[in-house]
């Protein structure tokens, strides 16, 4: 279980995290949504231990944080940053092999449970073909996926993902989502998902958490959280959120732009013809124009 109590932090010109109190329970696929510069990833680098706390306070399942050891954290919590800056042209299968440097006693030195999760790793993410390419020559969805490779091959019970597919096309998206929703059920594997993509997070994240300037403004099960108030809060744009016909609970959102001399949004959706058939007349609200 992680913890945070009233935590404020940030850098040492600004400070970015005011007062977040959040608790995740072990096999929770939480997303973490908000606007550019709202501290997401902030609040993965706290997480991870990277940020120092300014006040407050991070548990793991009861212990503060900062007296974890490091490679005891490393075998606890894998991250995919957000940016990921390679200038050696490592090979792929030496990128994904990093990720079993906290199981082993001297870095590099494979026993047969590193191979297994290795190689395990690099097959959940369709990564095998490019085992041997320089990771420094690859597409930016390509490297990414050899990144949550390297988090899998850590084998870790919690993973922190920051924007981790943003580069992904939609196929490689969902398997990656399909991947970490199996490893959630099977496994009980804590994910914690940074993300802007509202509709994939509707999908797979049972828990949304919004931040807005350092806070959180919403935290609940998706289905609770997903409303336009929430949203139109948060990203001051009017939003639509419509049920997904046949898909119990999930809904889908629309973010809209009310234009001159239209009144609903369902108007101006419907002259750009864009409203799903899906969209109930008696779904749609009405906007201010
Ligand atoms: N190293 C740093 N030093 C000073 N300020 C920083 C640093 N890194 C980030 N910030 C600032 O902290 C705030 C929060 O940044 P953060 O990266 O957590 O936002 P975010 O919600 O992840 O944004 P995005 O959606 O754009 O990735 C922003 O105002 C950003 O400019």
């Amino acid at each position: 279980m992680i913890e945070v109590e009233h935590l404020h932090c940030g850098y040492p010109d600004r400070k970015v995290l005011q007062d977040v109190t959040l608790t995740i329970e072990p096999g929770e696929f939480v997303g973490i949504l908000g606007p550019n510069g709202s501290g997401k990833t902030t609040l993965v680098l706290a997480l991870s231990g990277v940020l120092p706390i300014q006040s407050g306070s991070i548990r793991w399942n009861g212990r503060p944080l900062q007296t974890i050891p490091h490679r005891e954290r490393a075998r606890l919590m894998a991250v995919v940053p957000q940016d990921v800056h390679v200038t050696f042209p490592f090979t792929c299968r030496e990128v994904v092999a990093m990720g079993r440097y906290p199981h082993q006693k001297r870095a590099g030195r494979e026993t047969p449970q590193d191979r297994d999760a290795l190689h395990r790793a690099m097959a959940w993410t369709d990564t095998e073909a490019l085992a041997e390419r320089p990771v420094t020559l690859l597409s930016g969805g390509e490297r990414q996926r050899v990144f949550v490779a390297k988090a899998l091959a850590q084998d870790t019970p919690v993973l922190l993902l920051d924007e981790a597919v943003s580069a992904m096309d939609v196929h490689r998206k969902l398997q990656i989502f399909d991947l970490l929703t199996s490893l959630q059920h099977k496994e009980k594997r804590t994910i914690v998902f940074v993300l802007h993509d509202i509709n994939t997070a509707a999908v797979f994240c049972r828990r949304l958490v919004f931040l807005k300037a350092g806070r959180i403004v919403a935290d609940g099960p998706t289905d609770h959280v997903l409303q336009p108030k929430v949203l139109e809060d948060v990203y001051e744009t009017s939003a639509l959120v419509y049920p997904v016909p046949g898909r119990d609970g999930v809904r889908q959102v629309f973010f809209t732009r009310p234009m001159a001399g239209l009144t609903t949004d369902a108007a101006m959706l419907g002259s750009c013809g864009v409203i799903p058939a899906c969209v109930q007349r008696s779904q749609i609200r009405t906007v201010k124009a």
